[in-house]
């Protein structure tokens, strides 16, 4: 069994309120083979932010491979991961996330998924399987995407899905792997442990696939937790802040969280599709149509720095709303 480095953290620290309801079977599931999959797609953005999607097209070999090649380097020790160099921002890291403080009861990867040389120079993983799993991904992101659009009945249909496709696009692809945490007992049911504290993700979309091991979490409008069941063979979506202003807050970029479990170990994988640096995020004019613009336009390379100073459960958006005075 994989043990984390001795806590220079203590468990207290990452000790939460078990304030969470069981298992939610209300999540909206999408089968992208079916026509009106992007009405059930927008639907979905507009109230949760967050889905789950099947007949995916993603081979089920290419999350097999990426998963035991992920699994075999966080079994290495701890020296030999180390090499893949420290989390600034690409690389191994070890319960502190980003930079202002933040940790959680995890160990990840994390890469630049746009350029194959960055793919070689950090990526313990060999170069086939991961672009096999990275492109498939992407391709997904980028249908669903256009789905959207579509689902919208805005023009053009690539308006949002050409951000991702983008040769520039500043996208990140992710491990994360949480180790069961023993101390999680019978007799400290009442507290769950954080995995990774609760935020959103600054991009235009997210794309997670984990093994069969619970814990994620989203929140929901009323601000209740649940849980959400896990399926190794499907994706769930998230939408990120920039597709919330894209779409002038009418999809909500989704508050989530995960927490430790006491006995299994939890492996995910996320594709964070983000824009190019240069790229201006703003509410497309024709999702305004009469209403106020929520938010100031800027471009992701400012979002970008100003959410990377940002502790993880800030509301970064809050910094680019815009105060619309009644006239
Ligand atoms: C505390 C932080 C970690 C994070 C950068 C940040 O300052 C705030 C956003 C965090 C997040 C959440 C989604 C992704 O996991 C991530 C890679 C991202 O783009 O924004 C992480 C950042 C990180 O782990 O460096
Ligand atoms: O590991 C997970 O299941 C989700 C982690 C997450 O939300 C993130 O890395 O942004
Ligand atoms: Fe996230």
């Amino acid at each position: 069994m994989v043990v984390l480095s001795k806590p220079a953290i203590e468990l207290e620290q990452l000790s939460i309120a078990n304030n969470c309801s069981t298992l939610f079977p209300g999540v909206p599931l999408v089968d992208l083979s079916i026509p009106d999959s992007k009405t059930q797609l927008v639907k979905a953005c507009e109230e949760f932010g967050f889905f789950k999607v099947i007949n995916h097209g993603v081979p089920f070999e290419y999350m097999r491979d990426l998963e035991s090649e992920a699994l075999k380097f966080f079994s290495l020790p701890l020296p030999d991961k180390q090499r893949a160099g420290p989390p600034n921002p690409f690389g191994y890291g070890n319960k502190k996330i980003g930079q202002s403080g933040d940790v959680g009861w995890l160990e990840y990867l994390l890469l630049n998924s746009n350029t194959e040389a960055d793919f070689n120079k950090f990526s313990p993983f060999s170069v086939c399987v991961l672009k096999n799993y990275v492109s498939a991904v992407k391709k997904m992101a980028f249908e669903i995407l256009e789905m959207l659009a579509d689902g919208l009945k805005i023009q053009p249909r690539n308006v949002f899905s050409k951000l991702v496709m983008d040769e520039q696009s500043d996208s990140v692809f992710r491990v994360n792997h949480y180790p069961p945490c023993p101390d999680l007992g019978e007799s400290n049911g009442s507290r769950n442990l954080i995995g990774f504290g609760e935020h959103t993700d600054p991009q235009v979309i997210s794309v997670l696939r984990s093994n069969n091991t619970s814990g994620f979490q989203i929140c929901l409008k009323d601000g209740n937790w649940i849980s959400i069941p896990p399926d190794h063979s499907s994706f769930f979506i998230n939408v990120g802040d920039s597709l919330q202003v894209m779409t002038n807050g009418r999809f909500k970029s989704v508050r989530h969280r995960v927490v430790a479990n006491s006995s299994k170990s939890r492996l995910s994988m996320i594709y964070f599709g983000g824009p190019p640096l240069s790229e201006k995020i703003a509410p497309l004019p024709s999702l305004i149509k009469g209403e106020d613009s929520l938010y100031k336009e800027f471009t992701w390379f400012e979002y970008k720095k100003s959410a990377y100073k940002s502790r993880l459960a800030d509301n970064r958006l809050g910094l680019f709303e815009k105060i619309n005075v009644a006239s």
